[in-house]
């Protein structure tokens, strides 16, 4: 039987798997020198950033905590509404500690806008932002994000923990969905 791949699904790739773990290891060699001396807690965004976490924090030469957090902001629609709930939260008190969110992507700003105070609301020493990707032409509210790993352009991407309906978060490399894919 022919094996269907759902690489072909793509009409363009963004970023290859290499780019991507280049990036992460330039990442965490800031992330070690800003964070020498303390034990920050990671914390994941699920489900997007499954892989970057996964991948980053085996970039990591230092003492980490990891937690995961999931939020919605989307509902049923296609556009962020701004409104984030609360799926899954952390297992961890976060006060007095060095907090690091890790996100696939900063796309409106919204989730991570929201998910900035409300982490901060909690008492944490210090709160930052690793986000793999960010859309610059995208964004509707301003997230000081300190470690970016790519600039990319507002097309939907897919791949490396990002998905179309729940699919595609299994491809290696970042790419652009072919549009017969939804249309
Ligand atoms: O900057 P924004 O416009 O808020 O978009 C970014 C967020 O949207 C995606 O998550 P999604 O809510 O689709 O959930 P998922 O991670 O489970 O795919 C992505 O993983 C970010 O968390
Ligand atoms: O471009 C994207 N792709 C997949 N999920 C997303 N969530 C926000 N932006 C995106
Ligand atoms: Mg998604």
């Amino acid at each position: 039987m022919d094996v269907e791949d759902i690489r072909a699904d793509l009409t363009e790739v963004l970023i290859t798997e290499e780019e991507i773990h280049a990036k992460l290891a330039e990442l965490a060699r800031r992330v070690e020198a800003d964070y020498a001396d303390t034990t920050p807690l990671l914390v994941g965004v699920l489900k997007g950033a499954v892989m970057v976490m996964a991948d980053f924090a085996r970039e990591l030469r230092i003492h980490i905590d990891m937690d995961w957090m999931a939020v919605s902001s989307y509902g049923a629609g296609t556009e962020s509404s701004g409104v984030v709930r609360i799926l899954k939260d952390l297992d961890t008190d976060i006060a007095g500690r060095d907090v690091l969110i890790v996100e696939d992507i900063i796309d409106s700003g919204l989730t991570l806008s929201w998910l900035l105070q409300n982490l901060r609301s909690r008492g944490a020493k210090s709160v930052k932002i690793l986000a793999l990707l960010r859309k610059p032409e995208s964004i509707k509210v301003d997230v000081d994000v300190a470690y970016v790993g790519f600039d990319i352009p507002p097309a939907f991407v897919v791949g490396y923990g990002l998905d179309f309906a729940e699919r595609y978060r299994n491809l290696r490399a970042i790419g652009v969905l072919a549009p017969h894919v939804y249309e």
